[in-house]
């Protein structure tokens, strides 16, 4: 049966990018999405903003909820100080399987947790499993319908802090209504939004970068 695309995209990975080198597999994965398939990863323009909110923050503790084939997680993973963590949550096991050896490529699996199953069921494991207390910084790139209740159960379960910043990729494409009006009408947060575009086209697409007030 024909490949799919993730795994078309790992033998790219592993065809052009050198292994333990960060750079190299992002490069890989851009140029696979601009001239062979699109893929819904952040993509080369967002992903330089999501690059410098990491850089500033240099966060210990990381959330990334939605891994698909792991472009981001490389992104910031390779920005991440020595000892922080990245957890990764990714539902499908297809995406994850994949995920991994693209983060394995990159050298970058000891700093990388990825966590195969549903963000409602293992946020609120994050502290017993994992020995979380709270996170520094949050990527939100999963199932947009996911977005509000899983920040709601962030909240519930003490995983944010005064200062924890989250960003949320696909403000206008697909969209997320809810989570927006709430991120930018609720005293918990100060919101602000990062005009870009969709990757490698023309439509305009967006980040939202929350910061938790407490
Ligand atoms: O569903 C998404 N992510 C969760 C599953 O991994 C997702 C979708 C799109 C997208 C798709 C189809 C289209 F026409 C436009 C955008 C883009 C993204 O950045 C995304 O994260
Ligand atoms: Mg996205």
């Amino acid at each position: 049966t024909r490949s799919t695309r993730p795994q078309r995209l790992l033998k790219v990975v592993q065809k052009r990018a050198t292994r333990g080198d960060p750079q190299s597999v992002i490069s890989a994965v851009d140029h696979f999405c601009r001239h062979s398939e699109w893929a819904m990863n952040v993509g080369d323009e967002k992903g330089s903003i999501l690059d410098s909110v990491v850089s500033e923050l240099s966060p210990e503790k990381v959330l990334e909820l939605g891994t698909y084939c792991g472009y981001s997680t490389v992104r910031i993973a390779r920005l991440l100080p020595p000892g922080a963590r990245l957890i990764t949550l990714e539902f499908n096991a297809d995406y994850a399987a994949i995920a991994r050896q693209v983060i394995a490529w990159a050298g970058l699996e000891d700093k990388v947790q990825l966590v195969e199953g549903a963000s409602e069921d293992w946020i609120p494991r994050m502290k017993e499993h994992y020995g979380i207390e709270t996170f520094d910084f949050v990527f939100l790139d999963h199932w947009k319908d996911r977005y509000l209740p899983d920040t709601k159960l962030m909240e519930d379960c003490g995983l944010l802090r005064k200062g924890t910043v989250l960003l949320a990729d696909n403000v206008i494409c697909p969209g997320f209504p809810d989570y927006l009006e709430y991120v930018r009408n609720s005293l918990s947060y100060k919101s602000c939004y990062f005009k870009s575009h969709l990757k490698y086209t023309k439509a305009e697409d967006g980040l939202e970068k929350s910061v938790f007030l407490g």
